[in-house]
């Protein structure tokens, strides 16, 4: 165990709260992030509502196994971009795309890509946690079996890998059958994470995922997206800039200009937040803007 990951399952031991006790099992800390490769690779992306415009050309490079967090006022697009990235736009009655996505090679605009796999391979966290109304265990096996998983041992030991990665196991393994909704908001959200996971993701989308949760709640899924870095690639929208802070390895600033929400500003975490390029980066970071 790395002394981060010591540190984290430290802080978690201490929260005091039973309904949200920590009770994690050691996970293996990913690869350093230290060596950005793209994993994902946005081109002049723009994006419109019917006529109205949201994004107006945007680029910015996705570091494989970093936490990228996309920060900026209401309304400049965070969203719009997050759900451009799993196609999830698809689904939005009116929204039209242009410009290129990549992933891992792939065009992620193609009219033939398998929008499953890519879904599947890019997996999305809403703000607000969103359990089938089914049971625990049901909430895991459904996207599974969905995904061509057959065997019973196979889809048990998925199971019982992810709830125990999102620190869940221990606080649910003698009631898999109870209703996911009995669930406390921050479990609700982490058995959301363990459903992502299960089907081994390269990419976890997060829009302001602790924004519905409690403050303790919200740690304990603060800490847990910490402890996903290096395994994971993570996009997170958040509007808590003390979390952007903690969390992320790389920072993106969106701002609503006159076409369309842009990118401001990208770059490490500590050189957005500490020494901002852009005057609209210093005023939002110093709370004097947004
Ligand atoms: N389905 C939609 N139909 C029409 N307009 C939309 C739709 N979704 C978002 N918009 C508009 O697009 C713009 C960008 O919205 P988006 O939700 O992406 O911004 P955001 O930065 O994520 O905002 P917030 O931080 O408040 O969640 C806003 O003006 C919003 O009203």
């Amino acid at each position: 165990m790395t002394n981060d990951t010591r540190d984290t399952c430290n802080r978690a031991d201490n929260l005091n709260d039973p309904e949200n006790a920590y009770t994690l099992s050691p996970l293996q800390a990913g690869p350093p992030c230290c060596d950005p490769e793209p994993l994902l690779s946005v081109e002049n992306l723009s994006l419109h509502y019917a006529d109205k415009i949201a994004l107006e050309n945007i680029s910015l490079d996705i570091y494989r196994g970093c936490i990228t967090a996309l920060i900026g006022p209401s309304g400049c697009g965070k969203t719009s971009f997050l759900s451009s990235l799993n196609r999830l736009t698809d689904m939005i009655p009116g929204c039209r795309v242009s410009g290129s996505i990549r992933f891992d090679g792939l065009n992620v605009r193609s009219p033939d890509l398998d929008v499953q796999g890519l879904r599947r391979d890019i997996g999305m966290i809403f703000q607000k946690p969103v359990p089938f109304p089914l049971s625990i265990r049901r909430n895991i096996e459904l996207p599974l079996r969905e995904h061509g998983m057959r065997g019973q041992a196979e889809i048990n030991d998925r199971l019982q890998e992810v709830l125990r990665d999102v620190g869940l196991w221990e606080e649910v393994k003698d009631r898999l059958e109870a209703p996911a909704q009995a669930l406390s908001g921050g479990q609700q959200q982490r058995l959301c994470i363990a459903r992502a996971l299960a089907l081994q993701p390269k990419v976890l989308l997060m829009d302001e995922p602790c924004s519905a949760l409690d403050p303790i709640a919200s740690a304990v899924v603060e800490d847990l997206i910490k402890r996903l870095q290096g395994r994971y690639t993570i996009v997170i929208v958040t509007h808590n800039l003390a979390q952007a802070r903690r969390i992320a390895n790389y920072a993106a600033l969106f701002w609503m200009q006159e076409r369309g929400g842009r990118l401001i500003e990208f770059g490490r975490c500590q050189q957005v937040f500490e020494a901002p390029a852009h005057h609209l980066t210093a005023a939002y970071v110093s709370g004097r803007r947004g």
